[in-house]
């Protein structure tokens, strides 16, 4: 078939999840796009990084303008690598993007099609599903072509917000990232370079485990400040409210405006996401996030721990910091798989027993710290002031879309939404 301006791209990435995409574009979708006679183009990448390049491909052949419609059949990691090529381009396109889950986190499209929702979006496709080549797909099969479905559907693409950040060192700008899952530092980073250093040694998920205790009990140094531009100021989410407002939990700071805070760490978790609320299918870490902002810029969502808030850790013998710290990382994170119940723990108010439990939406403030904004800078502080008992993580690590960079010494990371203004934006069918 001949490319024209309707043309479905494929890029196709053979290895990601369990290496059959190839597969499934020609058994599945590929027969379909025949039936209804969508003309479409396969590219397979042949090397990390490639996906940028084919979009970058893409994009000549499209003349830099207007829509082009791309399939991403691989994970978030595909797509990321796509996104990237774009980020870097000069077209002014608007990319809108059907996506097929073929990667192992599925981040994006678990967030965008959560699993076991009820009722099933497949009931809303019935009538489509009918008329399909095969109708005796399995349910897997079916729920992987839910975006697919969207566009035939003829439903307008989600806006997916672009996350930049800049690392700058005491002389200026030294990198530019773009991300469109999770910017983090603090322990989200730190388990992604440890368990990087043991994949040879532990080659199966283990090595997550065992990364994740490494650091669980470290404390990160830095001062972030968050801006917003919108009248409403950065907010804060009130678990106890069920609603945003003002920041709460930001004592001993003045802050110029309700439209610039800062927190002052030391942080044990620090991360943001804009268009998802969960890392896995069952991993919800960020369940405010709203990916469903057809018309609006977006926000950035910022999940922060600050243990020394909490006075189980704070008013611990330093002997057994560590423990407990380490204790009550995995205790509240590990609420994010009882679908982001995370955020609605609270630390008790008053103790007499001084066991500092953790109360579910109880009087006390949060013990995960919820603010959306549109821009934060990162600080690193390196503070000499260390508590007694923690040892300190690596303050300068940053994680954007599981690839991981270092700020510089005395730099910080700025991180920002890309301005949909700007073009090169990205759309997606859900
Ligand atoms: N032909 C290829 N050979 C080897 N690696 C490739 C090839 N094409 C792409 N890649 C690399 O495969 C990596 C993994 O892809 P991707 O991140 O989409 O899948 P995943 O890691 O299984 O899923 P997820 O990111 O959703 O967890 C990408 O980072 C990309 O650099």
């Amino acid at each position: 078939m001949s490319i024209t301006q309707e043309t479905l791209h494929l890029i196709v990435n053979p290895v990601s999840g369990h290496g059959k995409g190839v597969e499934f574009v020609s058994q599945t979708i590929v027969p379909i796009l025949e039936h209804l006679s969508i003309s479409h183009q396969i590219y397979t990448t042949t090397s990390p990084g490639d996906a940028g390049n084919i979009g970058k491909k893409i994009l000549l052949s499209s003349q830099n303008e207007g829509t082009v419609r791309v399939g991403i059949v691989g994970g978030d990691g595909t797509f990321h690598e796509f996104m990237e090529g774009e980020c870097v381009s000069d077209g002014q396109v608007r990319w809108e993007v059907i996506l097929f889950p073929h990667g192992t986190a599925n981040a994006l499209y678990s967030s965008l099609f959560p699993p076991a929702l009820t009722p099933s979006p497949l009931q809303s496709h019935q009538a489509l599903i009918e008329t399909l080549p095969s109708p005796s797909h399995s349910e897997e099969t079916l729920y992987s072509l839910l975006s697919l479905f969207s566009y035939l559907a003829k439903t307008l693409p989600v806006y997916l917000p672009i996350t930049q950040t800049t690392l700058s060192s005491p002389t200026g700008a030294v990198e530019q990232l773009c991300s469109h899952v999770v910017l983090s530092t603090s322990l989200h980073a730190a388990i992604l370079e440890d368990s990087e250093k043991l994949r040879e040694s532990h080659p199966g998920t283990e090595r997550f485990k065992i990364a994740a205790q490494q650091n669980a009990s470290k404390l990160f140094y830095a001062s972030v400040t968050l801006q917003s531009q919108s009248n409403l100021g950065v907010e804060q989410w009130d678990p106890r409210k069920g609603d945003w407002g003002l920041p709460y939990t930001i004592k001993n700071t003045t802050q110029p405006s309700q439209r610039e805070i800062t927190i002052e760490g030391p942080f044990s978790y620090f991360l943001t996401t804009s268009t998802v609320d969960r890392l896995e299918p069952q991993f919800v870490i960020s369940p405010l996030t709203s990916s469903n902002q057809h018309e609006y810029q977006g926000y950035l969502y910022i999940t922060i721990i600050r243990p020394l808030r909490d006075r189980f850790i704070s008013q611990a013998q330093p002997e057994d910091r560590k423990d407990k710290l380490a204790k009550r990382a995995f205790e509240v994170v590990g609420q994010a798989y009882s679908n982001g119940n995370h955020v609605n723990l609270t630390l008790s108010e008053e103790d007499e027993l001084r066991s500092f439990g953790l109360e579910n939406k109880g009087k006390g403030e949060p013990v995960v710290e919820v603010f959306r904004c549109d821009s934060f800078e990162w600080i690193p502080t390196n503070d000499q002031r260390k508590v007694e008992g923690l040892d300190s993580g690596n303050e300068r690590l940053v994680c954007a879309d599981g690839a991981l960079h270092t700020i510089p010494q005395g730099g910080s990371a700025k991180v920002k939404l890309e301005d949909k203004k700007n073009g090169k934006n990205f759309y997606v069918f859900a």
